[in-house]
């Protein structure tokens, strides 16, 4: 396919994102003020079996926090370091910003970046690791997006094992640890252990987190191997820099579903119990599963764990997310332009961490499965079904099988 190759493109695209015309954030959503915080769980949580008890919870997490989540300013910061990097590498495509949950929804975006006359769009999900709920759930509501819009969307792999992200969360964790080591603190460098690292991410259904990611995975899933890869990738990459053998483990927060229904574990706060019991006195708190501060963050780790960490006596940070680092914002444009290149049947060289995976351009058939809705249209996805009027449909959807966008 050289079609896109050729300069007959409007002069407003550069031909480093070629083909594409425009970028799209893809977001969660959260409400922004108290009367926002119902009608946006019932959008979140429509048909999917919460208890009402676990619903007034995580609303009073909100109405604590003003009725505001803190990941639409997130996105609005991202936006700007996205638009700053692009600009800076003379990328001059407009980005724009659409949410599953809330507004800005995604369908009222694409119908505006249609209307602004974009018709091949690259998107970027804030949500870094394969499953359901952070991988293919997205790309449903993408398909409900486009739907009677005549526009292509394609999508950065999951960039967990991008360099980029990794050295954002490494900085991260090591300024922690040097806050725990502080001497004030009673460590120092001849404490008596070197800071436990714990990784937190977002726990899931164990039977979503089986289904999840490209294989070959472990039985536990796709999910938990990639967060294991950026964990363990951490962890070496600190234990060296501070010369100390740190460990590293991966445990959850924020389950939800009913308590008869397995979710990963171990819970956050049940960990730090267990560490405690261990004789561990200090811990850093390391949320790689999530790319910025969300409620999650603030409330399940800042405020939860945080007080369960006061409880027992230990001495915990936690560390940043990665936010708007330069590194991982460097990143995410180093793999729009990767994804260009894809697009123009162009050669790549994919990085990714040791112990990464380069993850499909286009998701493999059935991974992250949906397990209510299993026939549920997806976008970018290999086996994502033609839509009517698109321009895919009409060049063939053989180009989705083509060898460079299998996995790996
Ligand atoms: C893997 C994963 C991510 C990480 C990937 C990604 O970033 O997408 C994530 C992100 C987020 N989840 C968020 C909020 C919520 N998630 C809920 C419920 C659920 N999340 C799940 C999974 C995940 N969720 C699951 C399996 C459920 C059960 C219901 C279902 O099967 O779908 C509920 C319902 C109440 C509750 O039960 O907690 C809320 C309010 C917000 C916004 C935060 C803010 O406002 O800052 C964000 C970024
Ligand atoms: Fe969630």
């Amino acid at each position: 396919m050289t079609d896109h190759a050729t300069p007959t493109a409007p002069s407003s695209v550069q031909p480093g994102l070629e083909p594409y015309d425009a970028l799209v954030l893809v977001s969660f959503g959260g409400p922004e003020a108290p009367d926002q915080v119902v009608p946006f769980l019932q959008n979140v949580t429509r048909g999917r079996g919460i208890p009402e008890e676990r619903l007034r919870e995580v609303g009073q997490h909100y109405y604590e926090f003003g009725g505001r989540s803190p990941i639409n300013d997130q996105c609005r910061a991202l936006l700007a370091a996205l638009r700053t990097e692009l600009d800076t590498r003379g990328l001059d495509l407009p980005v724009y910003w659409g949410n599953r949950n809330w507004e800005p929804y995604l369908g009222d975006t694409f119908r505006q970046l249609v209307a602004d006359g974009h018709r091949r769009v690259l998107a970027v999900i804030t949500s870094a690791y394969p499953s359901y709920s952070s991988c293919r759930q997205y790309r449903e509501n993408l398909w409900d997006a486009v739907d009677g819009l005549e526009v292509e969307v394609d999508r950065l792999r999951h960039y967990s094992p991008d360099p980029g992200f990794v050295a954002a969360n490494t900085r991260a964790v090591l300024a922690a640890v040097g806050e725990l080591e502080d001497p004030a603190d009673g460590g120092g460098a001849g404490g008596p252990e070197p800071a436990r690292l714990v990784f937190v991410t977002h726990s899931v259904p164990t039977a979503m987190a089986e289904g999840s990611g490209p294989p070959p995975r472990s039985e536990a899933g796709g999910y938990v191997d990639w967060h294991r890869a950026v964990a363990d990738e951490i962890t070496r990459r600190v234990s060296a820099e501070t010369g100390r053998e740190h460990r590293g483990d991966l445990v959850f927060c924020s389950r939800s579903g009913p308590p008869s229904q397995p979710w990963l574990e171990p819970d956050v706060n049940d960990h730090l119990r267990a560490l405690a019991a261990e004789g561990v006195t200090r811990v850093v708190l390391s949320p790689i599963g999530f790319i910025s501060d969300h409620m999650e963050v603030i409330y399940d780790l800042d405020t939860e764990a945080m007080e369960t960490a006061g409880e027992l006596g230990l001495h915990c940070v936690r560390a940043a997310t990665a936010g708007t680092d330069h590194d991982f914002v460097a990143g995410l444009v180093d793999l729009a332009l990767e994804r260009a290149a894809v697009a123009r049947d162009e050669p790549v060289e994919p990085v990714v961490i040791p112990g990464g995976r380069v993850g499909p351009y286009r998701c493999v058939p059935g991974c992250c499965p949906n397990l209510r809705d299993p026939d549920r249209p997806a976008l970018c996805g290999q086996d994502s079904p033609a839509r009517a009027g698109s321009l895919r449909s009409r060049r063939g959807a053989g180009r989705a099988l083509r060898g460079r966008e299998r996995p790996e």
